[in-house]
């Protein structure tokens, strides 16, 4: 008797080797008798999301009836990456769909390749969001995700003689089989138009009438976990024009207006901006955020009240986080909702908004996102309104607590006054939420005595510390094979995927002969496919790269402040260093394959020049004959999550150079930990923790530490007497001097990047000059570390051991507990 608990699909190689030809047949609409690997792709994806719509269903029938209190996790970015391989492999069936796909002439591995990057982010956050999504599923919470459907992801870097170049991500071009259009899971959105004060039964109601109205539709994609049938939603928003504005327009017989305007609504969820520094206060990035915000609440509402009629319950059931500033509208929204829409008194409304929210900051930055309030007054009239009054009423409450202490009281203000006036996001979100989390130890202690002083004199209980961290399905599982069964085999368990604090095992075996072999072979099988897939994209004739090099790895966002120039900058001083070695000498060195790899955001312009600094010293450095194999320089061009995927795996040591106070977290660290890869870090972010699990000993620490930055920059700048010529180790100005004479070309193009190093222009704020020294220090002992290969597999088995505690299980599970109050929700098998 079939029972429908089971669901109707099977997951034997046979009934998954049917659905795929059914799919392609019936959704690609090819022959099943002739079909490509990108076909075979689609026809799979579709298979996949069959079972993923099912156990999707099977989830949110059992989140209605057991009505547990939800979390709403809203973010502008989630950069999910590819697909395919994570839902197989959380689904459970990756063995059987290789085999079902084999048996039909395919390959799974270069099926997987066809799937393009649904990069809906720009870097760090973007990313952890996808990651949370991840173990929030896998951990069986209640929980959504909200964001925006934008037709063009981050662009995609196209490299032209060393430049950057963007090219517009269409993403979408070949359909997405990993969502679900909900036509009929459709908001208003408004926008513009005035607010009118109106008597309602006795009492005076504020009504905002719109001057435009957008439409937002849902498109739903399944978040399957790992290990459970759970599959939750994240659900992104489309903006397209509202069907009430087409028949006016028709009626006057203005058609082409009409279709005019169709384009100018869908715009808004068109494109992400690919900035991760500043917020211009641009219209259409506060649009951006109105619009998701609006839809996500109209429906998070519209859940609440299917399933309760009191307002005082919403705490008990929902919980809103804000990811960053970025969506913080969202609390004059509810506000408005709450009074405007369900007529609650402001301060019972207030009372509530106050137990819903709770938010993150992922930078280090004191002056945030802030809205220029004449954008503001004429985008969104009434959320103005209500904003002020959230500020008089706090600025109130404040006198009462610290009397009328005018500095203090600007300083925490929610509108900051002067010539741009404005509204700081970042200090409603804080005044509002309950929680403010910062996303390291080293960056809470920051907020506390820097970024938001002030506010933590005032709420020392609401800052709490989540630090960040990254999922070892797609980190390890999905990217890394190999390992995943050296683990599992060494561990004699998989319960590490779901647990990952059972990694802290493979300690057991650290002097074990047979495991170091074993591990270093899948070392050598992952380095193998990096090379592969450097020499498949550049011009190689000249540059074999031998696997016995140390694979020495840079990838991120490119920045200032994570010191991509240091890099390079050390790069040039070991080809000195090699220029002037004799042979003998030579044949102690330790080959360096050098990869960078990063995208610059597009108007960055000291980014941009990085960049082609990187590709004139790599020019040069590949060519030269005399050094031959000793040192290779690789940029490789857009970087995303699965080129991520790729590299990290195959990596020997990363470089995490952030100068100490900048990074508020990293990420990428913990993925190069978790793949068994040496860290050469700065003592900055989440590396300080890393340091805590794997002892300093384990990996190669340099520069200054956070309370000597300040010192250094104090005493650089008393150094710029001019009676005392600032002291630059030679070594560093010697590299300076060959990049400012044009040794690498481009002689005026990187002019103004040496004069961010140099005493006098950019003075340095960075601290490359006085890091330069311990940098190459720490260089020269992973050189020396790389030697004695049993030293080097004990570090890197150690750092996989100490990796556990930096899964993004054990931030949500800190998240759930602490924060959102809300507890796991396991849909029965
Ligand atoms: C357009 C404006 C904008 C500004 C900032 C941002 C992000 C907050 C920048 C970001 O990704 N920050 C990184 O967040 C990671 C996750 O917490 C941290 O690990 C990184 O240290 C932090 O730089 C996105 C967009």
């Amino acid at each position: 008797m079939y029972s429908l608990m089971d669901g109707f699909l099977k997951n034997d190689p046979i009934s998954l080797q049917k659905d795929i030809l059914h799919h392609v047949e019936y959704t690609v609409a090819r022959s099943r008798f002739s079909f490509d690997d990108f076909e075979a792709y689609q026809a799979l994806a579709h298979t996949v999301r069959d079972r993923l719509i099912e156990r999707w269903h099977d989830t949110h029938i059992y989140f209605k009836r057991t009505k547990p209190k939800r979390l709403y996790f809203l973010s502008l970015e989630f950069l999910m990456g590819r697909s395919l391989s994570n839902s197989v492999i959380n689904l459970g069936i990756e063995d059987q769909c290789a085999e079902a796909l084999n048996q039909l002439g395919f390959e799974f591995e270069v099926v997987a390749e066809q799937e393009g990057d649904a990069a809906l982010g720009n870097g760090g956050l973007a990313r952890l969001s996808a990651c949370q999504m991840d173990s929030l599923a896998t951990l069986d919470y209640p929980a959504w995700g909200y964001g925006l459907r934008y037709e063009y992801g981050l662009f995609r870097q196209i490299i032209v003689d060393g430049f950057q170049h963007e090219k517009p991500d269409y993403w979408l071009n070949f359909g997405n089989p990993w969502e679900i259009e909900r036509i009929h899971v459709t908001y208003e959105v408004k926008f513009y138009g005035t607010v009118e004060e109106v008597e309602m039964n006795g009492e005076k109601q504020k009504v905002w009438i719109p001057g435009e109205t957008v439409e937002a539709v849902a498109y739903d994609n399944p978040i399957p976990g790992y290990g459970t049938r759970n599959t939750i939603n994240l659900r992104l928003w489309a903006a397209k024009p509202s069907s009430k504005f087409d028949l006016e327009a028709y009626n006057t017989g203005d058609y082409i207006n009409s279709v005019v305007n169709r384009q100018k609504a869908e715009t808004i969820s068109n494109v992400l901006y690919p900035d991760d520094r500043s917020h211009q206060g641009k219209e259409l990035r506060l649009k951006q955020q109105y619009f998701f915000v609006s839809a996500s609440l109209q429906d998070i509402m519209r859940r609440f009240k299917e399933e309760h009629t009191n307002f005082d319950e919403l705490p008990e059931k929902v919980a809103l986080h804000l990811n960053d500033t970025h969506p913080s509208l969202s609390i004059a929204e509810v506000m408005r909702m709450l009074v405007d829409e369900e007529h609650l008194g402001w301060h019972k409304a207030w009372d509530i908004v106050c137990k819903i929210f709770s938010f993150t900051t992922h930078t280090m930055v004191t002056d945030g996102e802030k809205i220029p309030v004449d954008l503001l007054e004429s985008l969104l009239p009434r959320h103005l309104e209500i904003l002020y009054e959230i500020n008089f009423n706090f600025l109130e409450e404040l006198k009462k607590r610290i009397g009328l202490d005018y500095s203090r009281l600007a300083l925490l203000s929610i509108v900051e006054e002067g010539a741009m006036k404005s509204i700081r996001m970042a200090n409603l979100a804080i005044v509002c939420s309950h929680t403010v989390n910062g996303v390291s130890k080293l960056h809470l202690e920051r907020l506390k005595t820097k970024t938001f002083k002030d506010f933590y004199g005032l709420y020392p209980e609401k800052f709490q510390c989540k630090t960040n961290g990254v999922t070892q399905r797609r980190w390890i599982v999905v990217s890394n094979p190999g390992l995943r069964d050296l683990i599992s085999k060494w561990l004699g368990t998989e319960a590490w995927i779901r647990d990952a604090d059972l990694l802290s095992g493979l300690r057991d075996h650290l002097d074990n002969a047979d495991f170091h072999l074993e591990w270093k072979m899948v070392k050598k099988v992952n380095k193998m496919r990096l090379a592969e897939y450097i020499e498949a994209f550049l011009t190689l004739s000249l540059l074999q790269v031998s696997l016995d090099a140390m694979f020495d790895v840079q990838v991120k966002r490119i920045h200032e402040y994570k010191r991509q120039l240091l890099n390079i900058f050390g790069i040039i001083h070991r080809y000195n260093c090699l220029k002037n070695m004799d042979k003998d000498s030579r044949r102690k060195v330790v080959p360096r394959v050098c990869i960078i790899g990063g995208k610059a955001a597009p108007g960055y312009e000291i980014a941009k020049k990085i960049i082609k600094l990187c590709h004139a010293v790599a020019e040069k450095i590949n060519n030269d004959t005399d050094i031959g194999d000793l040192l290779k320089v690789v940029f490789i061009p857009d970087y995303n999550v699965s080129v991520a995927e790729l590299v990290i795996p195959g990596a020997d040591l990363s470089q995490h150079l952030s100068t100490a106070g900048n990074e508020a977290s990293g990420t990428g660290n913990m993925k190069f930990l978790m793949n068994g890869c040496l860290l050469l870090a700065t003592a900055d972010g989440s590396t300080v923790e890393i340091i805590e699990e794997i002892g300093e000993d384990n990996l190669f620490l340099f520069g200054a530490k956070v309370h000597e930055v300040e010192k250094r920059r104090q005493k650089r700048l008393s150094n710029l007497a001019p009676l005392q010529p600032a002291k630059v180790p030679l070594h560093f100005a010697r590299v300076l001097r060959m990049v400012r004479d044009g040794y690498f070309g481009h002689k005026d193009y990187f002019k103004s990047l040496c004069e961010t190093v140099e005493f006098g222009f950019g003075n340095d704020y960075y601290l490359l000059t006085s890091d330069f020294g311990s940098y190459l220090e720490a260089q020269a002992a992973a050189d020396k570390a790389f030697v004695n290969q049993d030293k080097w597999t004990r570090m890197s088995i150690l750092s996989v051991a100490g990796s556990g505690r930096f899964s993004s299980d054990r931030t949500i599970q800190d998240y759930a507990e602490s924060t959102w109050k809300i507890n796991p929700c396991r849909c029965p098998l």
